[in-house]
């Protein structure tokens, strides 16, 4: 069994599209995959459940349902910072109930990718922040790069934070989340050469927000 955790650049970079296009990856070749996406802010119900939007993609892209409790534990209203939004809705965010939830999801798949919130930094209470999460869960990290102007600080800033919170970086994803972006190429060359892990390919922008479409173009790294 496998398991990674994915963070980005920032929030709204294609985490989630990416998460998608690696469970579409790895079922390809023929491993039991899913996703986790522990704390999720911004729900709304939909067919008689609290549903929110990453939760329902990684959901779609999963090989079987594992349910909403292991897949989502906390599913927050306001698509806000989850701190403020656990506050306002008077919810402690428990590591105990996200770790058992993940360990309960580890039994039943061949791989498990585990989306972060936001950025690698974000608040969860007052002395506790996905950063944290990621370290008490102890996984390897994907660093999704979401390409636009500014990736390039924001990519190094976060593989210095993950690395200074001792979790390894396993590699990064270079996603095309904004197809208008100049020197796309010349962008991709600062990343590679400065990132510290591999390149585990480009997700070209689809048009059709199809993720499964580019999983050809993804390495998972896993052992061949
Ligand atoms: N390569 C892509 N091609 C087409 N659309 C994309 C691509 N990457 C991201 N998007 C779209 O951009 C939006 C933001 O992407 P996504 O939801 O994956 O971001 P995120 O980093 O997971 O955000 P959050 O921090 O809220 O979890 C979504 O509408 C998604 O479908
Ligand atoms: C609502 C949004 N799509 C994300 N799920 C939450 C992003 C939190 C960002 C917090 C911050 O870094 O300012
Ligand atoms: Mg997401």
């Amino acid at each position: 069994m496998s398991a990674f955790f994915i963070t980005g650049t920032d929030t709204e970079i294609g985490k989630t599209f990416v998460t998608c296009t690696l469970l579409h990856a790895a079922r390809a070749r023929g491993l039991t995959a899913l996703g986790m996406k522990p704390i999720a802010a911004g729900a709304e119900m939909v067919n008689g459940e609290f549903l929110n939007e990453d939760a329902a993609r990684i959901r779609a892209a999963c090989s079987f349902d594992p349910g909403l409790a292991l897949l989502n534990p906390y599913c927050l209203a306001s698509p806000i910072a989850p701190h403020i939004a656990a506050t306002e809705e008077g919810v402690t965010l428990e590591t105990g109930r996200i770790l058992d939830a993940f360990a309960a999801l580890k039994g039943k798949a061949d791989l498990v990718l585990v989306e972060g919130v936001g950025g690698f930094r974000v608040p969860l209470s007052d002395d506790y922040d996905t950063a944290d999460l990621a370290r008490d869960l102890a996984l390897p990290v994907i660093i999704v790069v979401g390409m636009r102007l500014g990736c390039i600080n924001h990519a190094l800033l976060t593989a210095e934070a993950v690395a200074a919170r001792g979790l390894k970086i396993v590699g990064w994803v270079a996603n095309q989340v904004d197809p208008a972006m100049l020197r796309f190429d010349q962008n991709l060359e600062a990343l590679k050469a400065r990132m510290p892990a591999p390149l585990l390919g480009v997700v070209r922008f689809q048009a059709d927000g199809n993720a499964a479409a580019a999983a050809a173009d993804l390495r998972l790294p896993l052992p061949a």
